[in-house]
């Protein structure tokens, strides 16, 4: 069984924290990450505002982090091993990928591949404060969070909504504990529901199992999110 989890959503929402601590919890887990995917500094555009659009798709190498996953789906065995990470045997038919990042959802040859979309929000306020803590490999000129990255995040996170791409939403302004905690729950359920159904059909005294939607693996959609924190 192959799971691929995306932890998407806003810039300092919590995403590399919250993987960093899935990736340690599971068993058979790799990880990729989309900001490993940037283009050389030279090759980013200038904006029309005069700001390097490090915040825009077309900065990312998305063609090479497909292939990357698709690497992963033809062997995760292999692709863990190239990667150091452990391949646990008793474990061995449940491979997880988390794919990690801030435009997780946004290229079309991805977005159906994941088997749960994630997406951590935190407030305009929260997030302007969590950037300027931060130190980015190129820092950020005075004015870009508010000249760059957050009008490239509403205008992705809208472009998104209206395409209808179904995301769990996260609530960034919840304890790293806590959102661990839930998002590693929610995962053992998609696990424990996608063995469930490859198991055989069940002997005719056994009570039929019911034939729900929604959990399996693979290619479906995430579930819709019951609720959306207004955080934009
Ligand atoms: N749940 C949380 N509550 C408060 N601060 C957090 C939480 N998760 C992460 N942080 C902090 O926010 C900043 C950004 O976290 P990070 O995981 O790098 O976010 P992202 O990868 O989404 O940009 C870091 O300083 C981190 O320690
Ligand atoms: O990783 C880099 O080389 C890099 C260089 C310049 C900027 N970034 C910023 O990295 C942000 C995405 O990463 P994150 O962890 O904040 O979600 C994005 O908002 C970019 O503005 C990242
Ligand atoms: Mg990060």
């Amino acid at each position: 069984m192959k799971l691929i989890v995306g932890i998407g959503g806003v810039t300092n929402g919590g995403k590399t924290t919250l993987t960093d601590s899935l990736l340690r919890a599971l068993a058979n887990c790799c990880v990729i990450h989309q900001d490993d995917f940037y283009k050389p500094q030279d090759q980013i555009a200038v904006g029309e505002d005069g700001f390097k659009q490090w915040d825009v798709l077309e900065s990312l190498d998305m063609a090479a982090m497909l292939d990357t996953v698709q690497a992963w789906l033809s062997s995760p065995q292999k692709f863990a091993r190239a990667h150091g990470v452990g391949v646990q045997p008793e474990a061995s038919d449940t491979h997880i990928l988390l794919l990690e990042g801030f435009l997780l959802y946004s290229y079309k040859p991805l977005v159906d591949l994941y088997s749960r979309r994630y997406f951590l929000t935190i407030p305009y306020e929260e997030c302007k404060w969590r950037r300027s803590t931060r130190n980015y490999t190129v820092p950020d000129p005075p004015g870009l969070f508010d000249g760059h990255v957050w009008p490239m995040y509403r205008k992705y996170r809208q472009e998104m909504e209206a395409n209808g791409v179904e995301v769990v939403y996260l609530d960034g302004m919840k304890s790293r504990e806590e959102l661990f905690r839930e998002v590693l729950e929610d995962i053992q359920n998609s696990l424990l529901n996608c063995s469930q159904e490859e198991l055989p059909a069940p002997a005719p005294a056994c009570p039929a199992r019911p034939q729900g939607r929604g959990h399996g693996c693979g290619h479906r959609t995430a579930r819709p999110a019951a609720s959306q924190p207004d955080t934009v």
